[in-house]
């Protein structure tokens, strides 16, 4: 039987069972070996933080974002949509990456990914550091050829190395440009803000293809008109959306390793989401919560909803696409 077969699993009922009870997944959701093993998006979490720069913590965020998420519900309001009743969603555990290793874990990140892309699944990552978003786009790539990118981050995250080294959170996104896995015709960073090392960063950057729309742009500007002009960019390439929590400011997301003042507010960022809720969304991932910053849970509370919003996008093309005979 495949997922398109059977009403899709959903979350345990919070109003029968206290959401506060029970071992965390993702929005209350089964596991993936409850649903046969297969999803039609999987929330996977990556336990992994050595490429860090500054403040450790993030290989705790996944766990973090899942106890948040407890207080998820159902119905989808701002996108008038049950996500979870329109398509398997399931929590696939995580991926056991070797914190000693950046190379073998960027590896195992990248076969996890491709197994998990392979049994048809979108998936949903929760970071982690944003050193996993290379591996993550690598398998997305293997699956569709080049991508777009959406990435959300005070931080550019196209520097060339650091120490030397080639496989940092500040360096994905250059590497994944050397390795011709993204749609160069559809880069755009949004919330980037805070000092640089210099200004050829932004040179190679833009010479990379990034567009950059800084946070302080989002305010000026607003965020439908914001996410009108990504929507044009991207048209109708498969999407990869990437998410460094600290594109929030640190008002709204204290519990991360970099923070830069200035950033966007969840409110912000939940509606340039949605704003972006007819693109082809073929992946996404939340990264760089880390925890032991946080206070009462904001962090994980915002990337948690976070998550939500790029479920629910998901889940709605998922459905859409089974309504007019697709995959
Ligand atoms: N938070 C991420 N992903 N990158 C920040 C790197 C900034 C730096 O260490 O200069
Ligand atoms: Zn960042
Ligand atoms: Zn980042």
């Amino acid at each position: 039987m495949t997922t398109a077969d059977r009403r899709p699993l959903g979350p345990v009922d919070s109003s029968r069972t206290p959401r506060y009870a029970g071992p965390a997944t993702f929005a209350r959701l089964p596991r993936v070996d409850e649903v046969g093993g297969t999803a039609d998006v999987a929330v996977v979490g990556v336990p992994f933080d050595s490429g860090v720069s500054y403040r450790p913590g993030a290989r705790f965020g996944g766990n973090a974002i899942r106890e948040a998420s407890r207080l998820l519900r159902p119905y989808n309001p701002a996108q008038d949509a049950s996500p979870f009743a329109l398509a398997q969603v399931a929590d696939a555990g995580d991926i056991a990456a070797n914190p000693f290793n950046i190379n073998e874990a960027v590896e195992t990140v990248q076969a996890a990914a491709d197994d998990l892309l392979a049994t048809g699944a979108r998936l949903m990552t929760l970071g982690g550091d944003h050193t996993i978003a290379l591996p993550l786009l690598r398998a997305v790539a293997r699956k569709h050829g080049p991508v777009a990118l959406l990435h959300f981050d005070a931080h550019l995250d196209t520097w060339d190395t650091y120490f030397g080294a080639e496989y940092t959170h500040g360096t994905p996104f250059r590497r994944a440009v050397e390795e011709g896995i993204l749609d160069t015709s559809a880069l755009s960073h949004v919330g980037t803000r805070g000092p640089l090392y210099g200004k050829q960063d932004l040179d190679d950057d833009a010479k990379m293809g990034f567009g950059i729309v800084t946070s302080a742009d989002v305010m000026r500007r607003g965020v439908d008109e914001v996410a009108q002009q990504l929507r044009e960019r991207i048209g109708d390439r498969p999407l990869y959306i990437s998410i460094d929590i600290d594109v929030l400011d640190p008002a709204h997301a204290p519990g991360t390793g970099t923070p830069e003042a200035g950033g966007l507010t969840s409110r912000e960022l939940l509606e340039i989401l949605r704003g972006l809720a007819s693109c082809h969304l073929v992946s996404a991932d939340v990264v760089e919560v880390a925890p032991a910053y946080d206070h009462a849970e904001i962090t994980s509370v915002a990337a948690s909803h976070t998550a939500y919003e790029l479920t629910t996008i998901m889940a709605r093309q998922i459905a859409a696409g089974r309504a007019s005979g697709g995959a």
